[in-house]
């Protein structure tokens, strides 16, 4: 549907444009905030709109997003009243086609993307006008000045010069020494629930660490475990996103460890006694208390985690750790119909999370199918090989083993080790905690 058509000889070209998906886009952003908030992650920019009434359109929602206030077809229309603007961009009826453009507001991301992309080749047409126009010079010295404006002009299509994220070492060294220097500002490292994990592995915001282990193994309950120690110990305010289990399931492991209740009496069938009455009430107490946001559902997809982390960083409610239960059942943004391809792009966009809300994440990874094939199924670091790039974007990667879940009668039982494969900040070692599969708990094994 792009307006790139190629017009008879001798006339002169559309330039790359799509105005149906242009429209696609504003339609979305005035039907959902979550829309918007897709639209700047890509980041689309006023000036990638082809048609001039879309560029408008666009700032006028803008400027009401960012005063936190609804941007919908009646409130950006009186805001481009006021301006003067609302005739130019084709009057208030016009923003009602834009709605009516479009279905849902989910796909507005998608539009976005082909917007940007047109802009992109728009801007290098233009830059090869320009450059064509540099070639004519009169002196044959200027060449090479040419070249390189030439090459100039290229890397800006692409916004390659922008000076946002280039930092230079002599800054980062003194803003590291200062740090260093200055104890009274001690660095934020998560509060981590095992003792010996704590000391060897600091993680810190922009982490993503990963934690993997074969089916059923206990990634459920480490991680839960980290928001339990986190929110519950030492109110760092968490969020946590459950897309294998349901709010029913949650509660119940979470009152199980907290309460050390058994798992299968909290599933409505067994009669509790008095004793665990008691310190369900108590762990109630700590629970209602912690400061968890949730977000417990199966088909949430990484646009919508961001969409959430950012509304919660303008109330000032950014939490301090997120906590994703796993990582491969997260729905992708677009499917490409190979996995390899789509887990690689989940895992880039969860630490493309972790860096740009500085906040570390942790996300759960199920390990492939080559474990089951060997006699030695303590997990490796080559085991999330085919899991598309999640060991190399990982900051941390955590491995879980237990032998009685291979061996019901190993002289093991109970232990859960901890395989730090990957630890970008520390060293590589294995820490042996225990496992209280029916408090849906582990713990340092003193304290077993
Ligand atoms: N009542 C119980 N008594 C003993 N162990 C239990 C009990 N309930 C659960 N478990 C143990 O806890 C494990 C579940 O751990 P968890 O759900 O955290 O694993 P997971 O790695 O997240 O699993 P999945 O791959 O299915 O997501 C089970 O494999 C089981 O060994």
């Amino acid at each position: 549907m792009t307006d790139q058509e190629t017009d008879a000889p001798g006339h002169i070209r559309t330039p790359p444009s799509d105005l149906d998906a242009e429209q696609c886009v504003l339609g979305g952003m005035l039907l959902s905030a979550d829309a918007i908030g897709d639209v700047l992650d890509l980041p689309l920019a006023g000036n990638d709109f082809y048609k001039p009434a879309h560029e408008t359109i666009f700032a006028a929602i803008l400027d009401l997003h960012s005063r936190s206030e609804p941007a919908d077809a009646v409130t950006v229309g009186a805001l481009l009243a006021k301006s003067g603007d609302l005739n130019h961009i084709g009057g208030g009826p016009y923003l009602h086609t834009l709605i009516n453009s479009v279905p849902t507001a989910a796909n507005a991301g998608y539009y976005a993307d082909i917007v940007k992309e047109l802009a992109v080749l728009r801007r290098l047409g233009e830059a090869g006008t320009r450059i064509v126009q540099m070639s004519y010079v009169t002196d044959r010295s200027d060449a090479a000045t040419v070249v390189d404006l030439a090459a100039a002009e290229i890397q800006a299509v692409t916004g390659d010069t922008r000076t946002d994220g280039v930092t230079t070492v002599a800054d980062e060294a003194e803003t590291f020494l200062e740090g260093l220097l200055d104890n009274t500002k001690p660095r934020n490292y998560l509060p981590t629930p095992y003792r010996d994990f704590r000391d060897a592995v600091p993680i810190e915001g922009g982490d993503m660490v990963v934690v993997a282990g074969d089916t059923g193994m206990g990634k459920s309950v480490v991680m839960v475990d980290f928001v339990r120690h986190a929110a519950i110990e030492c109110r760092k305010r968490t969020l946590l996103v459950s897309i294998e289990m349901n709010a029913d399931q949650l509660m119940q492991r979470m009152f199980a460890a907290e309460a050390k209740v058994p798992l299968h009496h909290l599933r409505g069938d067994v009669n509790i006694d008095d004793f665990e009455q008691k310190r369900l009430g108590k762990a109630a107490g700590r629970i209602l208390d912690a400061p968890i946001d949730m977000i417990v559902d199966g088909t949430v997809t990484l646009g919508r985690i961001r969409s959430t982390l950012r509304r919660m960083q303008a109330r000032h409610m950014l939490p301090e750790l997120v906590v994703i239960d796993y990582l491969q059942i997260l729905t992708p943004e677009r499917e490409t119909g190979n996995r390899t391809i789509d887990v690689g792009a989940l895992s880039r966009g969860i630490k493309r999370i972790a860096m740009d809300f500085r906040i570390p994440v942790i996300v759960g990874a199920q390990l492939n199918r080559q474990l089951n094939g060997r006699t030695d199924k303590r997990p490796v670091l080559s085991d999330l090989r085919e899991s598309g790039s999640i060991g190399q974007d990982a900051n941390i990667v955590v491995l879980l083993y237990r032998e009685d879940y291979y061996e019901r009668e190993s002289p093991r039982a109970g232990e859960l080790e901890l395989i730090v494969a990957k630890n970008r900040q520390g060293p590589l070692c294995n820490i042996t905690i225990g496992f209280q599969g029916h408090y849906s708990r582990a713990l340092d094994m003193a304290q077993t």
